[in-house]
């Protein structure tokens, strides 16, 4: 196959940031997706109905004129939020999920929960109205080892919340590990799994033999081969709980190459033609329209895209320039091997 025309793909899992940052990336989303999950981890966090609101009035400023692009809002779960608040906002068909990060699991998570009781009010209300709740799921413990936090939170954090809460729809945000793979597989309808593009084609030894790659840096960290492997055979199987979430969160250039750098991959502009490299490596083709296109909506109860992308084979592409910002660049993600399929 050289060429094939997708439903217009959605991204289930996408930071914006704000400001002029907003600006600068809003045009690589906008380009080949119709909408996107927007996180709400902004400095001070996307929190009530009225922040919420506000964000996606900046969102729709910035879009550039003639581009069609819906942002989908979520809120930043807190153990000061109020369950009435959410459900208004949710009434108002404001957002569309509910964002929850342990206190502490990654970039700006400070003001997220630490005591799983205090968000309880707020997660029964969410099951009664069947408002998903997307996870960052890795526990914060220190003595728990950055490569286990993900497969740990499953038994000790989302099993629990999942028996205590029946009814809650969750999304298992950007999954790294066969485990996840497996609990998310073998879970009712309530549960569901985003997976990035960066985790299908990058282990850790790709971010850390030969020299330490900080643009291959993100959280939960990429895992050993055999996890990458379990993500691209459960992307392409065509399970319907799992979709797309880029995860595709921009730093400057200069906060990543750095004594401290920041988790977060930027891989918007490529995403579309790192997947389908992917999936055709896989076989698959056939099972990427699920996966970008079909799965997401299905399990978020919105309408399937009516319009469409197509996709070239042909030489490999040049991968995109750094992204300028009026504070520096941006260096998108580049996964090391040659990308064929162009987005017409
Ligand atoms: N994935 C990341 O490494 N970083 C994200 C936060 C997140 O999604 O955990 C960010 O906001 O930079
Ligand atoms: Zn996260
Ligand atoms: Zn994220």
């Amino acid at each position: 196959m050289t060429q094939m025309t997708l439903l217009r793909p959605d991204d289930w899992h996408l930071h914006l940031r704000d400001g002029d940052m907003l600006r600068a990336v809003l045009p690589d989303t906008a380009r080949h997706f119709g909408r996107a999950i927007i996180m709400p981890n902004l400095i001070p966090p996307v929190v009530t109905q009225a922040d919420a609101e506000a964000y996606r009035a900046r969102i729709m400023a910035a879009l550039p004129e003639g581009m069609d692009f819906t942002p989908l809002m979520t809120l930043y779960l807190t153990e000061q939020t109020d369950p009435e608040d959410v459900a208004a906002a949710h009434a108002a068909g404001l957002i569309t999920a509910v964002k929850l990060y342990p206190a502490g699991a990654t970039t700006n998570s400070a003001s997220g929960v630490t005591d799983m009781d205090k968000v309880l009010p707020t997660l029964e209300k969410m099951a009664e109205i069947g408002l998903p709740l997307c996870v960052h799921g890795e526990v914060t413990d220190p003595a728990i080892d950055i490569f286990d936090r993900e497969a740990v939170f499953i038994n000790r954090v989302l099993e629990p919340l999942r028996r205590k809460v029946p009814g809650l729809r969750v999304v298992m945000e950007h999954i790294t590990t066969a485990e996840a793979a497996q609990y998310v597989s073998s879970a009712d309808d309530n549960l569901a799994a985003t997976i990035t593009v960066h985790h299908l084609m990058i282990n850790r030894n790709h971010m850390l033999v030969g020299g330490i790659k900080p643009h291959y840096y993100c959280l939960p960290v990429a895992k050993r081969e055999i996890h990458r492997e379990a993500l691209v055979s459960l992307a392409t199987s065509g399970d319907p709980h799992v979709f797309l979430g880029t995860d595709s969160a921009p730093h400057l250039t200069t906060d990543k190459e750095s004594a401290c750098g920041c988790a977060g991959v930027y891989s918007s502009p490529v995403a579309l033609s790192c997947l389908a490299e992917v999936f055709d490596t896989a076989g698959a083709l056939d099972k990427l329209e699920d996966f970008t296109s079909v799965n997401g909506p299905a399990f978020y109860g919105l309408p399937i895209p009516t319009k469409t992308v197509t996709l070239t084979k042909g030489d490999p592409i040049a991968l995109p320039a750094p992204l300028d910002t009026p504070n520096g660049t941006v260096t998108p993600f580049d996964p090391g091997v040659p990308l064929h399929w162009r987005v017409s």
